[in-house]
């Protein structure tokens, strides 16, 4: 089998794969004004689907996420999860989500091979969360947490965005929320995109005060693994859940870059904040062309930067991240 590893000597055992543009919330910081169909989008189907992951997973690639948009609205959500998880090679099948379907949901994706769930949850007030998102959802996405809690994922994780002004005062509310929860809690830093420039502005905050204060409190940092996402995780012999904290302002925080992404539409993003995308999908057609799409995948791969451009404001082609997956 060959391996995936780019000019900065990073190897790629991960996949962001996007199901869909469309999502049902109006996040602040991602779709204020909610999601706009351009034209009539056509994503990809089951069969490309299981035909991307097979020449995925022929370069090494184990680890598979699914996201979106919001991925939970594509009704064949549960064959999705069954067919990537029949890819030999594939080890993990995880899925990030709003979690508003979870109670409904949750349970068959678990039976269909899903291991592992992140949830975004960006506060444990109602009423802001209903003002972050757009939607009084609060009740359904904490009992779907609980629900998933039961379900023996690897790991179940949730995402909160880190907003100046608007949730940076719920370390509290966390604390109490994880000292009996196994479930990992992620702070991430707001990164500006294309079309959010304003609110960035606003409401970024780094993440540096936090994890100074957590290490003060007692938090320990955990080894990350080969496969693992961004998050520099943090433990505390008192509580059974963890933090973690995404900061992609952070220097070397590409350094560790370990994933690849496609688009909803089969585009290879090399980067979240790349400047061009790669259309995969006329060698999705056929199962005659593993071999060439394996060959295409390496061959892009070269064209990886060492880095985001985040830092001068540089965003790439991404305009918000319900575009690409996260
Ligand atoms: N800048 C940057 N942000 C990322 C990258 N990967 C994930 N993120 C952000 O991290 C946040 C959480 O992503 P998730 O989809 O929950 O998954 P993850 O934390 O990467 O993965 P796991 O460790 O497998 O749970 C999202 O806001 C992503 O946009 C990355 O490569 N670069
Ligand atoms: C783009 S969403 C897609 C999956 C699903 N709709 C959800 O919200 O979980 C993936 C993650 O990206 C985060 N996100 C979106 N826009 C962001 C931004 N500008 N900065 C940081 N995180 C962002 C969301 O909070 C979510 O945790
Ligand atoms: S963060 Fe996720 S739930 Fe919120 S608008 Fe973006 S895609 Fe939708
Ligand atoms: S910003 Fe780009 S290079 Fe940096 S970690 Fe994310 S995907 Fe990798």
């Amino acid at each position: 089998m060959q391996t995936l590893v780019d000019h900065h000597g990073r190897s790629f055992p991960y996949l962001r794969l996007s199901l869909t543009e469309a999502c049902n919330y109006r996040c602040a910081y991602c779709l204020p004004d909610g999601y706009q169909a351009n034209g009539r989008p056509v994503f990809l189907v089951l069969e490309e689907i299981r035909r991307l992951v097979r020449g995925f997973a022929a370069l090494g690639m184990s680890k598979i996420r699914l996201t979106g948009g919001e991925p939970s609205l594509r009704k064949d959500l549960p064959a999705i999860i069954a067919a990537v998880a029949a890819v030999p090679g594939i080890r993990r099948i995880a899925l990030t989500t709003n979690g508003c379907r979870l109670p409904r949901l949750v349970r068959g994706w678990r039976e269909a091979g899903l291991t592992a769930l992140n949830v975004s949850l960006d506060s444990l007030d109602a009423a802001r969360y209903l003002d972050i998102t757009g939607h009084d959802r609060f009740a359904e996405v904490t009992e779907g947490i609980e629900q998933a809690l039961a379900l023996g994922f690897e790991a179940v994780k949730i995402n909160a965005v880190l907003l100046r002004g608007r949730n940076d005062d719920e370390l509290p509310a966390w604390l109490d929320y994880l000292r009996g929860r196994d479930v990992a809690l992620r702070f991430i830093e707001l990164m500006q995109t294309g079309e959010n420039r304003e609110f960035f502005e606003r409401h970024h905050l780094r993440a540096e005060g936090l994890q100074r204060q957590l290490l003060a409190d007692g938090w320990v940092l955990r080894p990350r693994a080969a496969d693992a996402g961004p998050a520099l995780e943090y433990a505390h012999p008192d509580y059974r859940g963890r933090i973690g904290v995404i900061a992609p302002y952070a220097r070397d925080f590409c350094a560790g870059c370990n994933r690849l992404r496609v688009t909803a539409r089969g585009d290879l993003r090399l980067c979240l904040f790349g400047n061009f995308g790669v259309s995969l999908r006329p060698l999705l057609q056929s199962d005659d062309d593993h071999d060439a799409l394996v060959a295409h995948i390496a061959t892009q791969l070269g064209l990886k930067a060492a880095g985001h451009g985040l830092h001068q404001g540089l965003t790439g082609i991404t305009p918000h991240l319900a575009s690409i997956g996260g």
